[in-house]
């Protein structure tokens, strides 16, 4: 049952280029201020849960989906979850896997809480969706370096070969950067340096959150 009278959730959009930190910096900030303001005040949304379903297509056809245009996201679901949280309502967020380029069965139950972190690449690139967000935090890692972390990430978790990574890279990866990420870094209200570990950019959103939850 929704509550009445429960203030509109901050809503906190982390983005920036594919494996810039934006996870772990997110991650961090959660598992840092969860003990302190409990799990019914933060709560953290991938992006990545919202690619579009894709059971209904074979393995070899997912395969060639560009994964770095807004169009691969459901947005409209994004959306319309963030719409419920505001109203108060729990939303059950998709899980997405990259080893099968699809949703999986199942859902997770997330609960409304007063600070929602949203990270993922493109949430800048849709004004309806953009507008919906009160912070916006940009990670300006170098490209490099980004890419050095994706091979590493995507072998090790994502069941990828240097050669997919590659072939990916240069096709979609990079040219959707410079079409899409990079140009909505002018939304941003905050551009962050180094990636996931910068800790006084993980602190100074820390202290935002904690005057925002008072
Ligand atoms: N500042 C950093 N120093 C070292 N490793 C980092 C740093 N920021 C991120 N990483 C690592 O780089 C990889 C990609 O980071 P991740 O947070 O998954 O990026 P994103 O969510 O932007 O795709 C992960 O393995 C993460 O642990
Ligand atoms: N099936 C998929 C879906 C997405 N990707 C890549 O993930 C990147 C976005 O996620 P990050 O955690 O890295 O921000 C994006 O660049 C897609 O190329 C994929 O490879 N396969």
């Amino acid at each position: 049952m929704p509550e009445e009278n429960s203030p509109k959730p901050t809503f906190i959009a982390i983005v920036g280029a594919s494996a810039s930190g934006k996870s772990l910096f997110a991650q961090t900030i959660y598992d840092e201020l969860l003990p302190e303001l409990g799990a019914n005040s933060i709560a953290i949304i991938k992006e990545d849960a919202y690619y579009r379903d894709q059971t209904h297509m074979p393995f070899e056809e997912r395969v060639k989906t560009n994964y770095d245009h807004p169009k691969a996201f459901e947005h409209e679901l994004l959306s319309q979850h963030l719409e419920q949280l505001v109203s108060s309502q729990s939303i059950e967020c998709p899980v997405y896997c990259y080893k099968n380029h699809t949703r999986t069965e199942k859902s997770n139950t997330i609960e409304p809480t007063k600070i929602v972190l949203i990270e993922g690449i493109m949430l800048l690139t849709d004004k309806n969706l953009r507008d919906r967000f009160d912070i916006k935090v940009y990670m300006d890692t170098p490209l490099d370096i980004c890419l050095l972390r994706r091979i590493e990430r995507d072998t090790v978790e994502r069941d990828r070969t240097i050669e997919s990574i590659t072939e990916q890279y240069i096709s979609t990866v990079r040219p959707m950067y410079y079409q899409f990420i990079e140009p909505a870094k002018i939304h941003a209200d905050i551009v962050i340096t180094r990636g996931g570990k910068n800790r006084m950019a993980i602190e100074v959103i820390k202290a935002k959150i904690r005057q925002l939850s008072q």
